[in-house]
This record gives C-alpha cells, sequence and structure tokens, in this order.
C-alpha cells in the first residue's frame, strides 16, 4: 500500500494493440449482445439487500460485472454462477447476508457502478472496508457522495482526498434520512444511495441541488429496479426522491441486453452501408441506449423494430445533428464517430459531464479525431465535429471501452486505423473483438454458443 492508502490490487490494464478491420462491403449481421452492465449490477447489488435469493438471467460477465460479484462476496454476499441459457455465460445466483461482513478490500476497478453502489453497503458492515480502484479510475469523481454518505451517518475515512481509495467504518447500520446532493458530476451518486436506502434506518430523503442531473435515464432505471423488489420511490419532484425504509424482495429478473453497447454495431451499418439486426430488443427500457433508435433515425438511418429484432439500415448518407446528450452520455462516443463521417457539421451538448467517466471523453475523442486528420473542438460542455477526409494512424483508447469500440467504428472506413488496446473493451464486452468479426463475415447471432467457446474464438 502506497502512503496515500492506495494499493493497486486490480490488474494492470495491458496494451493490446488491434489494427481495425475495414468493411469491404455493406454489412449484413445480426448480432447478440451481452447483459446490461447497468442492469447486472443493480440487480446484484439489489440481490444482496434482498429478504431471499435471486437469480439473474443473462446477466453480463465482464470486468465491471466481475468487480461488483467480488465486491459483494467480500462483503459476504453468497453468489454462485449456474448454468443458464444466455449467449453469453452463466446465470448468476445470489444468497444475500446480514449483517454485511466487514474488515475487507474492495477494488473497484474502472467500475463507476461499483465504486458508487457499494460505497453506501460498507456502512452496513461491523468493520472497515477499503475501496480502491484501478490506477486508471482514481480521478473519478466521489466527493459529492462522500459527503451524501457522511450525512446519511456513513463513517468515513478518506485521508481529506475526497477520492477513492478510502476506507468506510461499518458500524452495522446506516441512520438515513434528509440529505442534499450536488450529482452534477455523475447520475450514479444519487443511484448508489438509491439502491441503499431501504436498508437505512428511517429510509432517505434525497433532494439534489445542482448545475445539471445528468443521465436521468440511469435514475429512472434505479427506480424501475427498486419497485421491481417492492420498494416504492416517491417523486414529488424533479431531482427529489423519497425512500422508505423496508424488505427488499428477493426476486428471480431477465437481463436486457446492453443497448449501449449495441451502438457500435448499429452505427457499423450507418457507416458501411447495409443493416444490423440485434435481437432481444426490449419494447420498454430505462436503458440510455433505447434513445439510439429515434437518435439514429434522426441521422439517416432506417430504424424498424420487428419480433423483438432492432434493425438499422443505412440511409442515403449520414446527416449532421444538433444533440443534447445529457440524458445518455454512454452513446457520445458511438454518435461522435457517426458525426464524423456526415455531410454536415454536428455539436454534442448537454455532456460536460463525461469529462469524468472512464477518460476525459470530451478531450480524448477531439485529439484522437484530429490524430485522424479530423476537425473537431471542445465546447465547456460538449464536442462540435466538422466532417473531413480522414486518413490513418493510432487511435489511443484512453483506457476507455467505449474510446476503444469508437476506434473500430472509424477503422470501418478508413484503412490504417490501429486501437492501441483492444483490451480495454474487457470493461463491458470482453468478447468485442471477435463479436465484430463476425458481425463483418456476415454471420448471425452466436445462438447458444458456450462460455468456454466464447473465450476461445
Ligand atoms: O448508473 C449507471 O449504471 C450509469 C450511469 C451513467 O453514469 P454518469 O451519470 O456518471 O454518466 C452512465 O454514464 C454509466 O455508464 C452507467
Ligand atoms: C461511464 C461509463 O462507465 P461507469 O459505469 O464506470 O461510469 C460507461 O460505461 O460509459
Amino acid at each position: 500500500m502506497r502512503a496515500d492508502g492506495y494499493s493497486p490490487t486490480s490488474a494492470p490494464i495491458g496494451r493490446e494493440p488491434w489494427r481495425a478491420p475495414v468493411a469491404d462491403g455493406p454489412i449484413h449481421a445480426t448480432v447478440t449482445v451481452p447483459g446490461s452492465k447497468s442492469l447486472t449490477n443493480r440487480e446484484l447489488v439489489l440481490a444482496s439487500l434482498a429478504d431471499a435469493p435471486s437469480r439473474l438471467a443473462a446477466p453480463l460477465h465482464s470486468d465491471d460485472s466481475a468487480r461488483m460479484i467480488d465486491a459483494l462476496r467480500a462483503l459476504g454476499v453468497g453468489i454462485e454462477l449456474v448454468p443458464g441459457s444466455g449467449a453469453y455465460g452463466d446465470d448468476i445466483e445470489v444468497t444475500p447476508v446480514w449483517p454485511l461482513r466487514g474488515d475487507t478490500e474492495v477494488d473497484c476497478g474502472q467500475a463507476g457502478t461499483v465504486m458508487r453502489f457499494v460505497a453506501g453497503l460498507g456502512g452496513f458492515s461491523h468493520g472497515d472496508v477499503t475501496l480502491t480502484a484501478h490506477e486508471s479510475a482514481l480521478h473519478r469523481p466521489m466527493g459529492a457522495m462522500i459527503t451524501a454518505l457522511r450525512d446519511v451517518g456513513v463513517d468515513i475515512d478518506d485521508g481529506g482526498r475526497w477520492a477513492l481509495p478510502f476506507i468506510v467504518r461499518g458500524h452495522g447500520h446506516v441512520r438515513g434520512g434528509e440529505v442534499t446532493i450536488d450529482a452534477s458530476a455523475s447520475s450514479q451518486f444519487v443511484s448508489g444511495l438509491l439502491l441503499a436506502a431501504p436498508r437505512f434506518d428511517v429510509g432517505l430523503h434525497l433532494v439534489h441541488e445542482g448545475a445539471r442531473l445528468p443521465s436521468i435515464p440511469h435514475i429512472d432505471m434505479t427506480v424501475e429496479t427498486l419497485a421491481h423488489r417492492g420498494v416504492h420511490v416517491e417523486r414529488p419532484a424533479a431531482g427529489e426522491w423519497i425512500v422508505p425504509a423496508g424488505p427488499v424482495r428477493g426476486k428471480d429478473v431477465a437481463i436486457e441486453p446492453d443497448l449501449s453497447n449495441a451502438a457500435p454495431f448499429l452505427a457499423a451499418a450507418m457507416i458501411a452501408g447495409g443493416s444490423v439486426s440485434v435481437p432481444g430488443w426490449p419494447a420498454h427500457s430505462t436503458q440510455p441506449g433505447a434513445m439510439l433508435t429515434e437518435i439514429l433515425t434522426l441521422m439517416g438511418a432506417r430504424a424498424v423494430r420487428r419480433g423483438g429484432s432492432l434493425t438499422i439500415t443505412a440511409g442515403a448518407g449520414i446527416q449532421g445533428i444538433d444533440l443534447d446528450l445529457s440524458a445518455a452520455g454512454e452513446l457520445v462516443p458511438t454518435i461522435f464517430a457517426l458525426a464524423a463521417f456526415a455531410d454536415a457539421p454536428s455539436t454534442l451538448h448537454g455532456i460536460g459531464h463525461i469529462r469524468g467517466h472512464e477518460t476525459d471523453r470530451i478531450a480524448a475523442l477531439v485529439a484522437e479525431l484530429r490524430g485522424l486528420g479530423g476537425e473537431a473542438d471542445e465546447l465547456a460542455d460538449g464536442i462540435r465535429i466538422v466532417p473531413r477526409p480522414l486518413h490513418g494512424g493510432t487511435w489511443h483508447a484512453h483506457h476507455d471501452h467505449r474510446m476503444a469500440t469508437t476506434g473500430a467504428l472509424f477503422g470501418l472506413a478508413v484503412p490504417g486505423v490501429e486501437v492501441d488496446d483492444i483490451g480495454t473493451t474487457a470493461k463491458t464486452m470482453p468478447e468485442f473483438p471477435q463479436m465484430w468479426q463476425r458481425m463483418l463475415a456476415g454471420e448471425g447471432a452466436p445462438g447458444a454458443m458456450s462460455e468456454e467457446s466464447m473465450r476461445a474464438s
């Protein structure tokens, strides 16, 4: 452990250079995407706080979900992988425990959901819970979350840093009550508090006061997953939530495919031509990726949902767009790539908070596009993109899975693009390089491939 308390227990993210394949013609493929990161990690947390065991069907298996599973196991929760029918590996059975175990260390890796959702749970344990993260994630905002957790009675020793790593000194319960938070930096502060709130002694009355509230669909997702387990969150006004203390029900749940991870595949059809279908596209979803049908249509594609699949078909060209993406910051890297191939300049705004994601995504996207000869400018809360002819070069992933998949999109139409580290996609989609190759080969869904054959391919 270093003098500041940081112990780098996460495996270093290795450099895995990858020559992005060029599309040699229109794509026609069906791509089955793995389970939603956001739903998997919420359901893991809620199942751990529940009054009975739960089973998660078709969950995500990636670095972010592995970090969550490890964190909850470290707190004493029983988590087993059991054979399931999902295309991407086992189901998960969760057996809750109460009180949670302390005197342990949790490595959040790069996962925002782990650092923001698990910090409060440490308060339910008897003993110290040390939260660390991968070196590349120590910059991620935690200050307002630490303040709010202290306000509801969680004892945190952060050495005055207002950031990871820190120690939660668990006393077996958390008081709860009224608290105001500025969640401008991340909606996950709100979600983390709401998820833990039913187990607070007196529940929670949370008010957001700040310049903006990003990623509102993700907060709606939190409220919906709580409701499904019998916890009804009142919303008296925008930016205000009341959670009663009470039981969280054990439930079997099916995890939706990750619609944000579907984004680069759907966008590929618009850049290379042709059409890409994603099966299992929900009719209703709180995932921000649900906005893709509208956004991609605005940019010139045809979107059809039939038989549970969404099909995106390229139009005559890609249209430039002026878009507020505050609700769907996760989609920015993909929409940025589309905008670079559009027929007119685009502006993406309302996204200042994505400077605090895996990397400063506004700065990284602008720098990498310029590296390929393109034109883009950083705005205070967004990006302006001016389409230009591009040339090959190294696309740096900046430790960021969505930067890596964006490099792959550029490579479809620009020969000689090399992504410096495709391994970063392991954060939410370890199968990405194989899935991309199969899409380009025009293959259908991976169907019932076993986890072993996915890994071997
Ligand atoms: O709650 C969640 O599952 C998430 C919320 C969003 O975070 P921010 O509000 O920090 O953007 C999103 O970007 C992240 O990928 C997942
Ligand atoms: C911002 C993201 O991740 P996290 O859940 O770590 O915040 C993301 O996946 O785009």
